[in-house]
């Protein structure tokens, strides 16, 4: 790690495949409205089974952070937003598309599973960060492409809407902020691992994506 913050070093030591996630042909088709309802139901579908994992993980965050400073806000997107928005927001678009929240589940979506579940047995705290920081920093990145009005359609605008505006940012913002106080204290061994499990959760983001677009 050079100059500049950690959260912005793993971001660059993965640059094209950071790229390719937000500037992905399926992402970008959900800012002009344009994905199929059988496309955006089967990447719903999945997406359900991602959130219930990712959910567990931020308790996890709760439990491993290192301060008290910290646990608050995981508390309470915890609270807000996991259990109440983005819940009611699955069950809404599930039930407008046709969809089931039991649909089998695809191997790109175990594999995310099994690394948010690996990463919440761990309890180490840089770790947990980093792969919530992905999830939601890379979230960010294709959301905030937007540049024409919103979606006229509210499942794609909806989605749009949970992932940009004030309080997402300054979450990615309070995720990319612990990621750059832990940094520092690393050794180049702890900031190796990091790295290994940002660079893999852009990897399942890139590939969640492929999935949902393969056959749309
Ligand atoms: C696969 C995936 N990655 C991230 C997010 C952002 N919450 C999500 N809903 N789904």
């Amino acid at each position: 790690m050079s100059e500049g913050s950690f959260s912005a070093w793993l971001r660059e030591q993965c640059a094209s495949e950071w790229d390719a996630v937000v500037a992905h042909p399926f992402a970008a088709a959900i800012t002009t409205g344009d994905v199929p309802d059988a496309a955006m139901r089967r990447y719903l579908e999945q997406d359900f089974q991602f959130v219930d994992s990712f959910t567990a993980l931020l308790g996890a965050a709760v439990a491993a952070a290192d301060t008290f400073e910290a646990r608050v806000p995981y508390g309470r997107f915890l609270g807000q937003v996991a259990t109440t928005e983005e819940k009611t927001y699955f069950h809404r678009a599930l039930e407008a598309l046709g969809g089931s929240t039991e649909a089998a589940t695809e191997p790109v979506t175990a594999e995310f599973a099994r690394l948010m579940d690996d990463v919440r047995r761990s309890l180490d705290y840089p770790l947990i960060a980093a792969v919530l920081c992905v999830a939601e920093w890379c979230y960010l990145g294709w959301a905030s492409r937007l540049s024409g009005p919103p979606p006229e359609n509210w499942v794609h605008r909806e989605w749009i809407e949970l992932h940009e505006g004030e309080e997402f940012r300054a979450w990615v913002a309070f995720l990319r902020g612990e990621l750059d106080r832990l940094g520092p204290a690393l050794d180049a061994a702890r900031r190796a691992e990091v790295l290994a499990v940002f660079r893999r959760a852009v990897e399942l983001e890139r590939r969640f994506f492929d999935m949902a677009g393969a056959g749309h």
